[in-house]
């Protein structure tokens, strides 16, 4: 990998706005002290800490550390060193004791002891570096972190418990971050979303602070994760990582303040009272950068944070006493050589201009100077450069205007032959497998077999314009008086529902009508590409947030009994809207508002035990771009099923919707759920088929 120097000016976002958002009771403290040794700890002393690239020069202020056996400078980097490779997550996952002989540096080994006997070797505790490898470099003259994944492959599979103790031999619990941080910080980050959309949605007239409002919230309950702020890395965020509000920064502990540009930990935190000696430090820099286009590896930053104080005398040099707090910690950071995470915010071209943040990566403040602003007040500029060994980071703002021609291993330049209104790429870079069926025609809609009647339009809502009021629309009443989707970035779901009724013909409301979201057809670039294992799958050039409509399942609507002499059809989606209402067949229930059958749930489930379901969708000869779509048993993807003409449903249009907030070029994947030994062979004979979704949650097979 090598880096293209490309350094871009900004202002920090925000600046002074916020004082009384600033603090929520549950975030004020900042969880520094959870680095702090407790008196007669010992740290490994194994390595020179500066391996981390961290320590150009000594820690002069941080006198505290004197009190313990090991040097000050050494105990004070160890500790850097371990949060900048997010290898401390809280105090209590650190234990020290005494007198025990530290074994840190043996080479990687799974862990052997009479604890653990009853445990598969393959499973056992690993213990060493696990997580990254360091190494230091000169460049230019200067120090850089360089960190690799460790090359050892059992220890990355490793699957413990989240917290072992590792007996006397080691002093340190070790924690599985990837899967302990990682899961909390997905499902917190799926909550934070839901939340928010529920906010905003309930808000009567959204507004910038809608933002702030919805983090509050979620913070009053308390569900955010990681409420210790932490300095470097967080387990689970690499470069590149997209956010698409501050409250998903703020509920996982990103940032903790979300509108200043400068997010830092105080000094006088309840948790720093007892000592003076630890500064300010600075966690995160927010730029918000007005210009558009590709930025490609942002490796070197200059920003200004302006100051609410008149220019000391010796304008050149940074008077700390006339810098504002937050500016005082980034220049802080510089000195003790204490890396920060820098956030680029950008408007958002697909999601109606509102900002959106990418996590770039760790930043070291190589520079900070001031210079004279407007009525003398000092303005205070930073250059900030990229930490090496971390991903590049791309941020794309715009979606192609014009479509590339020169498409890498470009076989059909649209799928759809003109049906979509965005062009569908087919690429293939793997084999020359053509692809097919050669019989293939797309279709944007649902084609109806001619055994299947559609029911007539129900009657719809009495609404003028758009549906907005949910005690008086009619379909809001059938959504259990709610009005399922925000207004935020053109329509996103709040959160699944057992079915979505929608807005049909039958209604008095425009066609803009925000409950009619999923009726517009794609507006993603989406590519169908071609994988190793899994033939043919779709990918989205664009990112897509939570809750967004993707796209629909079309195909031949006709009854599943003419199905059952098929065996080689791998396109058929049954519409099983009522199974999954009713939990059948370990599908999970979703809430649901409208009693749709009648008799005891025991008379339901037998019935629809007995019967499969009625009605499917055959994408075998025809269908559109969500037939590419593969499994994965961490899908980025869910099933929504809507109703928006009629109300039957055993007919209910199946719907895709983004789970999660999704990358750009990032593989679309829903769950197919189906029932394990369900498909079987001409001769009735239970068919395998092996999973390749690579997931941490695979279950092994699709069938
Ligand atoms: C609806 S098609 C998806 C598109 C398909 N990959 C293609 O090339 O047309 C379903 C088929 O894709 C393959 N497939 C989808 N997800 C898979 C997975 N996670 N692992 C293995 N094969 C998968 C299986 O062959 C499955 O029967």
């Amino acid at each position: 990998m090598f880096f293209v120097s490309s350094r871009i000016q900004g202002n920090s976002e925000d600046s002074n706005t916020v004082a009384a958002l600033q603090s929520s009771p549950s975030r004020q403290d900042d969880g520094f002290r959870s680095f702090l040794p407790t008196p007669g700890s010992r740290w490994r002393s194994a390595g020179n800490p500066s391996f981390l690239g961290l320590r150009s020069r000594p820690f002069p202020s941080l006198p505290l550390f004197t009190q313990f056996s090991e040097p000050p400078e050494t105990v004070a980097s160890q500790i850097l060193g371990e949060l900048l490779m997010g290898k401390i997550i809280d105090e209590s996952e650190v234990e020290f004791y005494p007198d025990a002989s530290v074994q840190w540096s043996a080479s990687s080994k799974r862990r052997s002891s009479s604890r653990l006997r009853d445990i598969p070797e393959q499973k056992r505790p690993f213990y060493g570096d696990k997580l990254v490898s360091g190494s230091r470099e000169e460049v230019d003259g200067e120090q850089r972190l360089n960190v690799t994944p460790n090359a050892d492959k059992d220890a990355e599979d490793m699957d413990v418990p989240d917290i072992v103790d590792l007996e006397d031999s080691c002093s340190f619990k070790m924690v599985d971050y990837d899967s302990f941080v990682t899961d909390s910080l997905k499902q917190t980050m799926k909550k934070s979303n839901g939340d928010y959309l529920d906010f905003v949605q309930k808000q009567t007239k959204p507004s910038k602070g809608s933002d702030v409002k919805a983090t509050n919230e979620i913070l009053n309950k308390k569900e955010n994760v990681n409420s210790n702020m932490k300095l470097g890395l967080l387990p689970g965020i690499v470069a590149g990582h997209r956010f698409f509000s501050r409250a998903e920064m703020v509920a996982i502990g990103f940032q903790q303040h979300w509108l200043s540009g400068i997010d830092y930990l105080r000094k006088h935190s309840k948790r720093l009272m007892q000592n003076d000696h630890i500064p300010h430090l600075a966690v995160a820099v927010v730029l918000a950068h007005p210009s558009k286009g590709d930025i490609d590896c942002i490796n070197e930053v200059v920003f200004t944070h302006p100051s609410g104080n008149k220019l000391p005398s010796n304008r050149h040099r940074v008077e700390n006493q006339a810098m504002p707090d937050a500016s005082l910690a980034l220049k802080n950071n510089m000195e003790q050589c204490i890396p920060v995470r820098f956030i680029y915010a950008n408007k958002c071209s697909d999601t109606n201009g509102s900002n959106e943040y990418t996590y770039c990566g760790l930043y070291k403040v190589l520079k900070c100077w001031s210079v004279e602003g407007k009525n003398g007040q000092p303005v205070f500029t930073y250059r900030l450069k990229k930490l090496l060994g971390q991903p590049k980071v791309t941020i794309e703002r715009e979606r192609q205007s014009t479509f590339p021609t020169k498409l890498t291993g470009l076989v059909c330049e649209d799928i759809s032959y003109g049906e979509e209104a965005v062009k569908i790429p087919v690429t293939n870079t793997v084999d020359s497998c053509p692809i097919g069926p050669p019989d293939f025609k797309y279709t944007k809609s649902i084609q109806v077999a001619t055994d299947v009647v559609i029911p007539p339009s129900a009657p719809g809502c009495n609404c003028k314009g758009n549906c907005t009021n949910p005690k008086t629309c009619s379909c809001a009443q059938l959504n259990g008086s709610d009005l399922p989707y925000s207004e935020l970035d053109g329509g996103r779901l709040i959160k699944a529902k057992d079915v979505v009724y929608e807005c049909g013909p039958g209604c008095s409301c425009g066609s803009k009508c925000i409950n009619r979201v999923s009726q517009h057809g794609l507006k993603f670039q989406l590519e169908v590409y071609r994988t190793k294992v899994k033939g043919w799958a779709v990918r989205s050039w664009d990112l897509i947030p939570a809750g967004a409509p993707v796209c629909e399942y079309t195909g031949l609507l006709r009854r599943n009994a003419e199905m059952d002499s098929v065996h080689d059809n791998d396109y058929i989606f049954d519409i099983d809207c009522l199974h999954t209402m009713h939990g059948i067949d370990g599908r999970e229930k979703r809430e649901g508002d409208v009693p749709v059958t009648s008799g005891t749930p025991e008379q339901v489930d037998a019935t629809l035990r007995e019967s499969d379901t009625e009605f499917c969708i055959d994408a075998g000869s025809s269908g559109n771009v969500t037939r590419f779509i593969n499994h994965s048993c961490e899908p980025n993807l869910f099933v929504q099923c809507i109703l928006s003409s009629h109300h039957d449903l055993r007919l209910a249009r199946i719907v895709l919707f983004a789970a999660d907030d999704i990358d750009p070029m990032t593989e679309l994947t829903y769950d197919y759920a189906y029932r394990l030994g369900s498909v079987t062979d001409e001769d009735g004979k239970v068919k395998e088929l092996e999973c390749h979704c690579g997931t941490s949650e695979c279950r092994g097979r699709l069938y």
